[in-house]
C-alpha cells in the first residue's frame, strides 16, 4: 500500500521574489509532517522536489471566467470554494496566499487578522472595491488588486438597458403577458429622445453610457467632481454641479463608486430638488442611495419609475418594498454579468494577482502606489540602496535612543515630477523598521507602520545639474536627535548620517557621517575610526583572514594624511566575537561597529 505522507510549504521561494517590495526577505518557511514510518529515499526526495515546486495557493471565492482560472493554475494551486460563511473564510484563509473574490463576499478586518499574515493579495474580479476593508489590508501589508476595465461595457449596455427597459415598461409589461393579460393602455411609456439625462460619476462606465445616451438622441448633463472637463467636452457632454444636473434631469443614472462621500447621497433632500417625475437607473451601488427616501420619492411621484440593479443589501430581503414597488425595474446585480465581460475581468485580476506574487508591482493596485514598469525596472537599483541605507543607518542608532525622525534626501538631475519616491522611501522604511521588529513591511503598508510607530519621515529632493541619464546621483538617510553607537556617523549638523550610490548597477555606500567611504552594500560591513598610519588595514586583514572571513571591499576615508580615518571593510562572512574584539582591541582603532545588511 501507498506511504501516505503531506506537506504545506507556507511560502515558496520561486514564487516570492526577496527584491520584492511586496514581500518580507526569506519569508520561505516550510512545514512538513510524515507519518511515523519511515519513508524511503525516493519518497523523501519526492517530498523535497514538491517543496522547491512548491506553488501559492489561491482561494477563489466566487465564480470566475475560466480564461483567468487556468492561467491562475499554471501558477498556482487554486482552490474554488464558493458560498463561504464569513466563517469559513476566516477559517480557509490562513492556508492562502491570495484571494479573489467579485462583489458577493465581504473581505473584512476578520479576514486579513485571520490570514496570520500569510495572505499577500486580494483580487477584486470587477471595479467596486467597497467589500474589501482596504484600511485593514493596508494594515496587513496586503495589496488589493482590481480589474478596472473589462466590465465597463457590460455595466454600460446594462444601464442602457435598464434605461430603455424602465421607459417602456418591458419587465412589467412581460410579467403582465405571461400571467395571460392584455394592458396595452396601462403600459404606455415615455420617450427618450430629447430627454436630458444626468450621468453621476463620469467615469469609464458613466461616459460609455453617455456616448450611447447620446446616440438614442437625449441630451447629457454630467456631474463628477473628479471628471477632467476636456474629456466631457470631447464626447459632446456638459460638466455641471450637483444641484444643476439632478434638477434639470428627466432621467439621472448612477455610476460612481460607494465611498463614505457618496454613501446615501440620493437622500430625502437630493429627492426634493428633482424634477417632478424624474426616472433614475443605478448600476452603481444601492448605497449610494438612502433606499428609504427612494421609496418615499417613489411613492409620493417625485421619481416616477426607477431601474434598480445593485442594493444596499444584496441579495435584498424578500419583502424589500424597493423590489416589489410596481414602478421599480430590478435585476440581481447584473451589470457585469456578460460571457464577454467575466473572461474578461477573470483574464485581468488573474494576471494581477499573479503578477502580484511574482512581486511585481501591480498596475491596477488599489492600495498601493502603481509605478509602471518601466519605472521600476529602473529605479531597481536604487530599491535596494534604500533598503540597503536603511538597515544600516538603524544599527547605528545608539540603544535606547528613541528614532522619531528620519529625513531622507534624493540628489537627481531630473525634474522632481519625474522622480516618484514613494517606493524608495517604503524600502528605506522596510530597512529602518524590520531589523528592530517582527512586522513585515512593504509598499502597502509602510507609511502607516512609521505612522503606527511615531516616525516622522521627511524627503527632500536636490535637484543636481548634468544629465538626467540615471533618476538618482545618490541617496541620504539622517536620524536626527539620537546617540550613535558609531560617533564618526555623526556628521556635523549633528544628524546620523549615511549616504549611498549605484555603481556600475550596484549598490554602495559612499558617505558616513562626514567621512567619504566606497563599499559594496553586501554581505555586512565593519566601520573603523582611527588615526590613518600605515599597517593598520594588514593588521585588520590578518585577524579576518585568521578567521576565514573573506573580504569583499575595503577602502579608507580621511580628513587629510595621517588625521582621522574611517576604515570600511566588507566582509562575505561574518566575523566572531573574538575576531571583532581582537579588531576593538588594536590600540589605535578609536572605535568600530559591525553592520549586518
Ligand atoms: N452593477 C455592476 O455590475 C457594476 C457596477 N459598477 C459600479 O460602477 C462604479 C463606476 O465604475 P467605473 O466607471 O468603472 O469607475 P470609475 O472609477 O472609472 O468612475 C467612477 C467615477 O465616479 C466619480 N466620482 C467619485 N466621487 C463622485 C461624486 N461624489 N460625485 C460624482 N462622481 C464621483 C469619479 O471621479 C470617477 O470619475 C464602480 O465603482 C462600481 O461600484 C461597475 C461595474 C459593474
Ligand atoms: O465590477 C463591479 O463593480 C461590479 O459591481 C460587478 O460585480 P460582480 O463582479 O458582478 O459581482
Amino acid at each position: 500500500m501507498a506511504s501516505t505522507y503531506s506537506w504545506t510549504a507556507l511560502t515558496s521561494s520561486h514564487c516570492l521574489n526577496q527584491q520584492s517590495p511586496f514581500f518580507p526577505s526569506g519569508s520561505l518557511s516550510c512545514k512538513i509532517s510524515v507519518p511515523s514510518r519511515r519513508l524511503s529515499k525516493a519518497k523523501r526526495s519526492l517530498i523535497v522536489t514538491a517543496i522547491l515546486d512548491a506553488k501559492p495557493t489561491i482561494l477563489v471565492a466566487e465564480k470566475l471566467g475560466e480564461a483567468g482560472l487556468e492561467l491562475l493554475k499554471s501558477f498556482a494551486n487554486v482552490d474554488c470554494s464558493y458560498n463561504l460563511s464569513p466563517e469559513e473564510l476566516c477559517t480557509k484563509i490562513s492556508l492562502c496566499d491570495a484571494l479573489i473574490v467579485r462583489s458577493g463576499t465581504t473581505v473584512s478586518r476578520d479576514v486579513f487578522e485571520s490570514s496570520g499574515g500569510r495572505l499577500k493579495v486580494v483580487g477584486r474580479a470587477g471595479v467596486g472595491i467597497d467589500n474589501v476593508d482596504l484600511s485593514a489590508a493596508t494594515e496587513h501589508g496586503c495589496l488589493v488588486v482590481n480589474a478596472p476595465t473589462a466590465n465597463t461595457i457590460a455595466a454600460a449596455e446594462h444601464g442602457i438597458a435598464l434605461l430603455t427597459a424602465m421607459a417602456r415598461n418591458i419587465a412589467q409589461a412581460d410579467a403582465s403577458v405571461k400571467s395571460g393579460k392584455w394592458q396595452r393602455s396601462k403600459y404606455v411609456g415615455v420617450s427618450l429622445v430629447g430627454k436630458i439625462l444626468a450621468v453621476m460619476g463620469f467615469g469609464k462606465v458613466g461616459s460609455e453610457v453617455a456616448r450611447r445616451a447620446k446616440g438614442l438622441g437625449m441630451h447629457i448633463v454630467a456631474h463628477d467632481p473628479y471628471a477632467p472637463a476636456d474629456r466631457a467636452r470631447s464626447i459632446g457632454v456638459e460638466l455641471v454641479s450637483f444641484d444643476e444636473a439632478i434638477s434639470t434631469a428627466d432621467f439621472i443614472s448612477l455610476h460612481m463608486p460607494l465611498t463614505p462621500a457618496t454613501s446615501k447621497m440620493f437622500n430625502d433632500e437630493a429627492f426634493s430638488r428633482m424634477k417632478k417625475g424624474v426616472r433614475i437607473v443605478n448600476v452603481a451601488r444601492g448605497g449610494v442611495i438612502d433606499e428609504e427616501a427612494l421609496l418615499r420619492a417613489l411613492d409620493s411621484g417625485i421619481v416616477a419609475q426607477a431601474a434598480l440593479d445593485v442594493f444596499t443589501e444584496e441579495p435584498p430581503p424578500k419583502d424589500n418594498k424597493l423590489v416589489l414597488h410596481e414602478n421599480v425595474t430590478a435585476t440581481p446585480h447584473l451589470g457585469a454579468s456578460t460571457s464577454e465581460a467575466q473572461e474578461g475581468v477573470a483574464r485581468e485580476v488573474a494576471e494581477a494577482v499573479l503578477g502580484a506574487l511574482k512581486g511585481e508591482l501591480a498596475a491596477t493596485a488599489v492600495n498601493a502606489p502603481m509605478v509602471p514598469a518601466e519605472v521600476l525596472s529602473e529605479l531597481a537599483p536604487y530599491v535596494s540602496l534604500a533598503e540597503k541605507l536603511g538597515r544600516l543607518v538603524v544599527q547605528l542608532v545608539a540603544g535606547g535612543s528613541g528614532i522619531k525622525s528620519i529625513r531622507i534626501t534624493y540628489a537627481s538631475s531630473r525634474s522632481p515630477d519625474d522622480l516618484d519616491t514613494r517606493l524608495l522611501r517604503a524600502m528605506v522604511t522596510k530597512g529602518l523598521i524590520e531589523p528592530i521588529s517582527s512586522v513585515f513591511i512593504n509598499l502597502v503598508n509602510s507609511d502607516f507602520i512609521a505612522k503606527q510607530r511615531g516616525l516622522k519621515i521627511t524627503e527632500e529632493i536636490i535637484l543636481l545639474d548634468g544629465s538626467p541619464e540615471n533618476p538618482l546621483e545618490f541617496i541620504q538617510v539622517q536620524i536626527a536627535n539620537v546617540e550613535s553607537r558609531f560617533a564618526s556617523a555623526i556628521s556635523d549638523s549633528g544628524e546620523i548620517k549615511v549616504e549611498g550610490r549605484v555603481k556600475d548597477g550596484k549598490p554602495h555606500l559612499t558617505k558616513v557621517g562626514s567621512f567619504d567611504v566606497d563599499v559594496s552594500l553586501e554581505g555586512s560591513i565593519i566601520l573603523c575610526r582611527q588615526v590613518d598610519q600605515p599597517g593598520l588595514i594588514g593588521k585588520v586583514g590578518s585577524i579576518l583572514g585568521e578567521e576565514n572571513v573573506n573580504v569583499s571591499f575595503m577602502t579608507v576615508g580621511r580628513i587629510a594624511p595621517r588625521k582621522q580615518a574611517v576604515m570600511t571593510i566588507g566582509v562575505d562572512d561574518e566575523p566572531s566575537r573574538e575576531a571583532l574584539k581582537k579588531i576593538g582591541d588594536i590600540s589605535s582603532i578609536e572605535e568600530f561597529v559591525f553592520l549586518k545588511l
